[in-house]
């Protein structure tokens, strides 16, 4: 797996289980880790391995559901297990009590049982009640997509404040999961003719959790007074944002352009803290912001819980939405992009659309048949057509009305273009904010 600037971060998995959730503390905690690790019915295993579970909506093409679930087994991947399996089931809306229908979940049960899977992954969030009933029937470890995703972003973490806001995230994912977690894992536990299992305890883990759940907030508070006081020093310069979605290189492009050495690699979700460098263009500086990059299905109470972090792509002047143009699905990559900013409350933000990886875009091939006419290849069902770059920028900058720029962060191609644009951008804005300034400086 390419690695590059790794500045020496490895992280080792091989002693972790997903959804150990370690960071989070107190008996919920170890209720959690329990849970996660393996105490009743797992094995111990040097590497997790993982079946994976979508229900796509019948019109969803299989090309779109195969590509879905490639990136569920990155995630899986990223977290530091692998992917075995593949289970999918056409239905017009997921199950409601075990997500997938009756038949689906003996053939899974079978497969589970028969390979010894430590997990079985799925392409949504499970309500609570899901989560339980999956868990009593498969008997392994169930992973939704928010917990995976909040595995990787604790993974991940390394500032106080984002360390603040997983843990934050992680008790909200906890708190209404309680009861399915301890009764599932308290066996012993009699129950028949009384008010239920643990009741009592269940209560006082609710508050446990809530209570830290408080406290966790108020903490970020604190921590998010210091974070404004801090970039008030950073007085009124301009202020430019990497954004996109994940693994597209943004990172990259903030160390070929703002000369920094910011942890890039080929995962989801390298980067969870913001990094933000001083870049000079043309004598004119700004900042130049590495942000936490976006992924479809993110879940709202994650988004809501990063907060602080994403408060550095709200209050930028400019966006620099990064696109990988070698990925297949990358118009729907802008629209989650696009969908996010506007959760977040950056709609209405100046962007700059970047396209990366030109390096590895492959348009289609037209192909000559023998008697010389011109086809179009005839690529794997509803696969989207790719044409060539030139064409790719004209449509975007006649549906946009503004330029966009295609460039290579990695083989450095293009990154003039991408200067002088930006440049350009970034004196705009200064004119804009600083009329007079200007005005002074074309007098002298
Ligand atoms: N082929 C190719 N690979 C690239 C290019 N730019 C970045 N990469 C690779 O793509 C992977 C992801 O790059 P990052 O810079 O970490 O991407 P990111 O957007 O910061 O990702 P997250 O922080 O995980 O959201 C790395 O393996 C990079 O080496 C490019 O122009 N061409
Ligand atoms: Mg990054």
């Amino acid at each position: 797996m390419a690695t590059t600037q790794s500045g020496g971060r490895k992280h080792s998995n091989s002693t972790r289980h997903i959804g150990a959730t370690d960071n989070v503390k107190g008996r919920a905690g170890r209720i959690l880790a329990k849970a996660a690790d393996n105490g009743t019915y797992e094995t111990a295993k040097e590497q997790e391995t993982a079946v994976l579970v979508s229900v796509p909506p019948r019109r969803q093409s299989e090309a779109q559901t195969q590509e879905y679930l490639d990136e569920l087994a990155f995630l899986i991947e990223t977290a530091g297990a692998t992917a075995t399996k593949r289970f999918v089931q056409r239905l017009e809306k997921p199950d409601i009590r075990t997500y997938v229908g009756e038949g689906k979940l003996a053939e899974i049960k079978a497969y589970v049982q028969h390979e010894g899977s430590s997990m079985v992954v799925f392409d949504d969030d499970l309500s609570p009640s899901q989560l339980r009933n999956l868990e009593a029937e498969l008997l392994v470890k169930i992973v939704d997509r928010s917990l995976l995703i909040l595995d990787i972003f604790a993974l991940r973490a390394k500032s106080a404040t984002s360390r603040t806001q997983v843990e934050l995230a992680q008790y909200q994912y906890l708190l209404p999961r309680l009861t399915g977690l301890w009764t599932h894992l308290d066996k012993q536990r009699g129950g028949v003719g009384m008010k239920g299992p643990g009741e009592t305890e269940i209560e006082t883990d609710r508050r446990i959790v809530r209570d830290r759940i408080a406290f966790l907030k108020e903490k970020l508070e604190d921590l998010d007074k210091q974070a404004h006081t801090q970039r008030k020093t950073r007085g009124g310069s301009i202020r430019v944002a990497l954004v996109g979605y994940t693994n597209v290189g943004k990172s990259t492009l903030m160390n070929v352009l703002g000369k920094a050495d910011v942890f890039a690699e080929n995962k989801l979700f390298a980067t969870v803290d913001a990094t933000t460098r001083k870049v000079v263009l043309d004598n004119r500086p700004f900042l130049l912001s590495d942000t936490v990059g976006f992924i479809r299905k993110l879940p709202t109470k994650l988004i809501e819980s990063f907060k602080s972090t994403l408060d550095e792509i709200r209050e930028a002047d400019l966006l620099l939405h990064v696109v990988d143009i070698s990925h297949p699905g990358f118009e729907e990559q802008i629209q989650v992009v696009n969908d996010t900013l506007a959760d977040i409350g950056a709609a209405d933000k100046p962007v700059l659309l970047v396209f990366n990886k030109i390096d590895q875009y492959r348009p289609d091939e037209a192909e000559k048949d023998p008697f010389g006419e011109v086809h179009e290849a005839e690529d794997e069902e509803s696969a989207a057509p790719r044409p060539p770059l030139e064409q790719l920028q004209a449509t975007y900058m006649a549906k946009l009305h503004d330029p966009v720029v295609f460039v290579s962060a990695q083989e450095r191609t293009n990154l003039e273009e991408l200067r002088e644009l930006l440049s350009k951008r970034v004196a705009a804005l200064h004119q804009q904010r600083y009329p007079y300034q200007n005005a002074d400086y074309e007098q002298q």
